[in-house]
């Protein structure tokens, strides 16, 4: 069994990004710029943003965290967002999700430029990721695929099982694994809430990538000997033993599947620190596409 260590990777490929800052500079170009909008103060999406900013300064990014108040109105968020599109100095922003009830998130993420969709959420770039042309792959789905290249996993004609649809995880997964290519060339079944029988597709599947939020789900009977186990899933789940009150879990239960795995990602430490990684290769792409024009 092989861990697959999205802290490590995330390191090799921030370093990898650090060094291509330092040639743009010697080259005397301009250095990536990344913003990210934050509505109101949820723990895990501050905890989140906090640790992209970090990782801007560490590899020489100019950042800016936009915080707006919970209960700002959507046409206030529109009108910054309008801002931010127009601003010539900034390559990429991501508008953190979930936003407040009262904002309609579809509204806001239509608003975006795709040019500067770094998440990759809009209708505009998740068309141009379903044909395979360039653009910005959204993070999480792009951190697996690195994941999977950098380890040698072969995906090609094997079953992979995605569990869960939403379109941030699940649903590109599911596309991204089917294209043309290495990492790619996989049979995908894209399984859900409504799906009967779930165990029937995981017990059956040479991958399965979990993005379901429910700690400790998936189960060492319900996966064959071999499997490979990408885990999702991080859900904050009290502990008062913990210093933090909280411990974070994952999707499956690791000490029964990885005994049947032959590779898995750890949670904390998998999937997580690849999707901040490739944010900032998304904000990379951004700056050399707009250097380009
Ligand atoms: N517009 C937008 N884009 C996103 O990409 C986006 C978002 N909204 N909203 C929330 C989710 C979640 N997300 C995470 C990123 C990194 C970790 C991460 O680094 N996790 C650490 C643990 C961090 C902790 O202590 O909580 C780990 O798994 O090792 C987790 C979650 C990005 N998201």
């Amino acid at each position: 069994m092989q861990i697959l260590d999205g802290k490590k990777t995330s390191e090799d490929i921030k370093n990898e990004i650090a060094a291509e800052v330092q040639s743009i500079k010697a080259a005397g170009g301009k250095v990536p710029h990344l913003a990210a909008v934050l509505v109101g103060n949820n723990g895990a999406s501050l905890t989140y943003v906090g640790s992209k900013v970090k990782s801007c300064q560490q590899i020489g990014f100019d950042s800016t965290l936009v915080a707006l108040p919970e209960d700002i109105t959507e046409a206030d968020l529109l009108a910054k967002i309008k801002e931010l599109n127009e601003d010539e100095n900034l390559d990429g922003y991501i508008v953190q999700l979930p936003l407040p009830k009262h904002i309609d998130e579809e509204k806001i993420l239509l608003a975006i430029d795709p040019d500067k969709d770094v998440d990759g959420f809009h209708p505009t770039n998740f068309g141009r990721m379903a044909l395979e042309m360039e653009t910005f792959i959204p993070a999480t789905p792009f951190g697996i695929m690195q994941l999977l290249e950098r380890y040698k996993v072969e995906t090609a004609g094997k079953h992979t099982v995605v569990i869960g649809r939403s379109h941030i995880v699940g649903r590109p997964m599911s596309i991204l694994m089917s294209r043309k290519g290495n990492p790619g060339d996989s049979t995908v079944t894209l399984t859900h809430s409504r799906t009967k029988n779930l165990a029937e597709f995981t017990k059956n599947a040479d991958i399965i990538i979990t993005a379901l939020g429910v700690p400790e789900f998936l189960k060492g009977d319900m996966v064959k000997d071999g499997v490979v186990i990408i885990d999702v899933g991080i859900t904050r789940v009290d502990d008062p033993s913990n210093s933090k009150g909280y411990v974070i879990k994952g999707d499956v239960d690791f000490d029964e599947v990885s005994k049947k795995a032959s590779f898995i990602t750890p949670v904390p430490g998998g999937v997580g620190p690849m999707t901040i990684a490739m944010l900032l290769q998304n904000t990379l792409l951004a700056r050399k596409i707009r250097s380009r024009k």
